[in-house]
């Protein structure tokens, strides 16, 4: 089958690469011509364990194409994905502007019938008003489908070759049939598509990245509670998790969640409600709740300190907003390194893929290292914020003899507490007991 996918940011890469190695032909179109000279070239843009691999191989097939020409890009196609922004307005909305654009465009470039597809988060009604802007220039009959996209960051492939579910969002048996035929190779191990009414297809992907939001901001104020009580957030989680209606995963307490998706999409509900005059507070208090938790470590720090950070030198390990990407998208990183920067303080820091975007971030306000150890050397303390996995058993002799004392604030809770008091370690972690070597 022929594919367009029009924007080629995280989403249109893995969805354009995924259907071209499911054997589709597939062109994928970006406004950004720098990028798509790039992609031309066989770069890739963006850090995505596996997608490279897929990438070159279709390409190399000639079943994977990019251009800047929507018009070109879209010729022939069955199925046009639109995988474009949905970034957070001024009120906190989704701004619309990038799909409801390309929807305008579209309209006289169909020359026959075709699936317009909205593959980004969009709000309850997009799909309404993405048909109407075809419809002002079209001669031809098309289908506005929903099909929100649930791949994580870092295991893109694995969530987009083999998804939990597929969700279709279409009154169209013609667009149905057509949807249908282009996943049946995900789903064959029997995960299901799920076929429902536009709205509920938008809705379905509010309430999901909303709902894990609020699991993990759950978890995190269990986590204050358990520094207060004495408890430990680690034996609450295999407590609760273990019971198969709360399930074991997104129950890691932390510094907050970040990303692209989950604050802005917590955000964009929350305004959806708002426009129906309907006050969802749990997101409020999900949106408050996150950001305090961003902070926790810098007011430990600051406590620790009396205040006074001012010529002190931070190691940070880790800026990404999760492990295997290079995203640093609301990285909570960022704001601590701010308040610390702020505080009069200096970092040195290392992270296996996202310092790039770091440095265009910072520049030369913080020191990039070659590695932890390099980042730890001469460093009053050691901040951790992203639990990459070379992170998780580093040489405990090794960092002793860099760092200027055995001091850790870990927000990932990496290591065992009773390890870290073995070793001789302050070490501060989220919801567990402080350890006061
Ligand atoms: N990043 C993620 O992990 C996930 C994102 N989503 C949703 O998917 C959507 C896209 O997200 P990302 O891929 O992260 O976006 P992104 O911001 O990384 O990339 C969007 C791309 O669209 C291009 N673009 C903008 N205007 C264009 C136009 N008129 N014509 C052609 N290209 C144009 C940009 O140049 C950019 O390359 C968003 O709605 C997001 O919420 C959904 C699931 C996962
Ligand atoms: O709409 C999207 O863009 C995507 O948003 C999230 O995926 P992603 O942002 O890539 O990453 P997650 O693994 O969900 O992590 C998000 C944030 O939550 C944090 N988190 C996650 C899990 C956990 O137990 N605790 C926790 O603090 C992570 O550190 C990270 O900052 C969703 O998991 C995807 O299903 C969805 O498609």
């Amino acid at each position: 089958m022929k594919i367009a996918v029009v924007g080629t940011g995280y989403v249109g890469l893995v969805t354009g690469t995924c259907f071209a190695e499911t054997g589709n032909h597939v062109t994928c179109i970006d406004i950004d011509e720098k990028k798509v000279e790039k992609l031309k070239n066989k770069v890739m843009p963006i850090y995505e364990p596996g997608l490279d691999l897929l990438f070159e191989r279709n390409i190399k097939q000639g079943r994977l194409e990019f251009t800047t020409s929507l018009s070109e890009g879209i010729k022939g196609a069955k199925i046009i994905f639109l995988a474009l922004p949905t970034p957070p307005g001024e009120d906190g909305s989704a701004d619309l502007k990038y799909i409801l654009g390309v929807a305008n465009d579209l309209g006289p470039l169909l020359e026959e019938y075709t699936v317009i597809v909205d593959k980004s988060t969009v709000p309850v009604g997009t799909a309404e008003k993405v048909t109407a802007n075809i419809k002002k220039g079209a001669n031809v009959d098309f289908d506005v489908v929903s099909n929100p996209e649930f791949l994580r960051e870092g295991v893109a492939l694995d969530d987009f070759m083999k998804p939990d579910r597929v969700v279709i969002g279409t009154s169209s048996d013609r667009a149905k049939k057509i949807m249908d035929d282009l996943y049946a190779p995900l789903v064959r191990q029997g995960n299901p598509i799920i076929v429902m009414d536009e709205k509920s297809a938008e809705l379905t992907k509010y309430a999901a990245n909303s709902f894990l939001a609020t699991k993990i901001t759950f978890m995190n104020e269990i986590a204050n509670m358990c520094e207060l009580v004495g408890a430990d957030v680690d034996a609450v989680r295999k407590g609760v998790g273990t019971d198969s209606r709360i399930g074991k995963r997104f129950l890691f307490a932390g510094i907050g969640y970040g990303g692209s998706c989950f604050p802005k999409d917590v955000q964009a509900l929350a305004k959806s409600a708002k426009e129906v005059n309907y006050d969802f507070e749990i997101l409020t208090a999900v949106m408050n709740k996150n950001e305090s938790q961003k902070m926790k470590l810098i007011d430990r720090i600051k406590t620790h300190y009396n205040g006074d950070l001012s010529g002190k030198t931070f190691a940070v390990w880790g800026l990404a907003f999760k492990p295997y990407t290079d995203d640093i998208r609301e990285a909570p990183s960022l704001l601590n390194i701010q308040e610390l920067l702020a505080a009069g303080a200096k970092i040195k820091t290392y992270d296996p893929e996202a310092m790039e975007n770091v440095k265009e971030v910072f520049g030369d306000q913080i020191e990039f290292c070659n590695d932890e150890y390099d980042a730890a050397q001469n460093a009053d303390a050691l901040l951790i914020m992203t639990e990459w996995p070379v992170f998780r058993t580093p040489d405990f002799a090794k960092l002793d003899g860099a760092l200027k004392s055995k001091l850790i604030f870990d927000g990932r809770n990496l290591y065992n507490t009773e390890t870290m008091a073995e070793l001789g370690y302050t070490y501060h972690s989220i919801g567990r007991a402080t350890i006061n070597g």
